[in-house]
């Protein structure tokens, strides 16, 4: 009888796309056995990859665009036109003009880095005739609440002498009035849907500034000052747009986007599993598997918030299937994605080495790792049968 596995990996950052993650892993697996059926699904969460991802599922295409990067400079990037069904739906990836990737470590500061590109996207997006939109958070470099973006899309967001605030964390601190009455009209006619991860809110003790923020560059002091720059944002928006964004599911994600995509924009914030897995079909494919192995380049006690293996293995868990996950790394608390429905967890390393080898291993470690787990995986179904046929004889 096939043993039916799942792979449903996200792609491993800044090293390994979820396509070669995903194949990766398979090639392991059918190692194991010529009784393994393998279905790859690659995922993606709203961040890195997701236009492209999106576009290839559905048969559409990347559409080049030259927008503002994060620190002003001039950037090449692209939006997705999809395809099929879903002809018209245009998908902005925010770390396509706004992402971490795109700031030098050197240059690292989300007080002064800027969404203004990812305004310009969407721009793009309505100029190509999108009736709907999805932007997909994750993976930037910003924590401007979603300002450069907003002020792309003809939102006045104004300091006391009735200038436009400058770009970055820190021109939040200076707001004291929001005009929406320039905002590009076609936002009232297309529907905008905001692919976050719900668990991060806007300020507080989960606030994004601290949470986000120091991996983003910024020092204790900078989190601080962001922080209080967000509180104000967060009040003028409540005044001047009847809405309080500061802990709202979604609100803190890329930065606080969500809050500015939400109040500024008028999307609609949704969970980005339940907006995107839509798309890759998760919840058919679960249903097929009797196993299903995820990845994540860096597990740790962040993966249980809202990431692609503790939601595999909520979903797995509750359709009654046993879930794995290879990691690249095992960080601090891993062990709390046991908590989520996952079965196991391994790290793919294999030995003691530097992480640029570990990154240009990082497919053979993969499929090395897949095929050791499915073996001990068979071994416990071969015992099982046994144990069933002796108790029955
Ligand atoms: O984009 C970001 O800021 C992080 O991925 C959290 O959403």
């Amino acid at each position: 009888m096939n043993i039916r596995v799942l792979v449903a990996p996200s792609g491993f950052k800044g090293c390994l796309d979820p396509e070669h993650v995903a194949s990766a892993i398979a090639t392991g697996l059918r190692r194991a056995s010529d009784a393994v059926e393998v279905r790859e699904l690659a995922l993606v969460d709203g961040g890195e990859g997701t236009a492209a991802t999106l576009a290839r599922v559905t048969d559409g295409e990347l559409r080049p665009a030259r927008v503002t990067g994060p620190l002003g400079e001039v950037l090449d990037t692209s939006f997705a036109m999809l395809g099929g069904t879903h002809h018209g739906t245009a998908v902005v990836e925010l770390a396509a003009a706004a992402g971490l990737s795109h700031v030098p470590h050197d240059r690292r500061d989300p007080m002064r880095t800027t969404t203004r590109g990812v305004g310009a996207l969407i721009l793009a997006a309505l100029d190509a005739g999108a009736t709907r939109v999805i932007v997909g958070c994750g993976d930037s470099g910003v924590n401007d609440g979603g300002a450069g973006l907003a002020q792309a899309l003809g939102v006045r967001l104004l300091d006391r002498s009735g200038e436009d605030i400058v770009g970055g964390g820190l021109g939040l601190a200076e707001l004291d009035r929001i005009d929406l009455a320039g905002r590009d009209p076609r936002l009232a006619r297309v529907p905008m849907e905001v692919a976050c991860n719900v668990e991060n809110v806007l300020t507080g003790p989960r606030g994004v500034a601290r949470v986000f923020g120091p991996q983003k560059g910024a020092s204790e002091d900078d989190v601080r000052t962001m922080e209080a720059a967000l509180d104000r944002f967060a009040a003028v928006v409540e005044r001047d747009c009847g809405v309080d964004v500061r802990l709202m599911p979604g609100g803190g994600a890329s930065g606080g986007a969500g809050a500015g995509l939400h109040a500024l924009v008028g999307g609609t914030l949704r969970s980005r599993f339940d907006l995107l897995f839509a798309f890759h079909g998760v919840d058919e494919a679960v249903a097929w598997a009797d196993l299903i192995v995820t990845a994540e380049g860096g597990l740790d006690y962040k993966s249980v918030r809202g990431k692609i293996p503790s939601e595999m293995g909520r979903r797995g868990a509750t359709a009654g299937k046993a879930v794995v996950v290879l990691a690249g790394t095992l960080g601090e608390r891993s062990g709390e994605v046991l908590d989520e429905g996952v079965c196991a967890y391994f790290s793919v390393i294999g030995r003691p080495q530097s992480l640029d080898d570990a990154m240009r291993d990082v497919e053979e470690q993969l499929g090395r790792s897949a095929e050791q787990m499915m073996r001990t995986f068979l071994a416990g179904v071969a015992l099982g049968r046994r144990q069933n046929s002796g108790s029955q004889a």
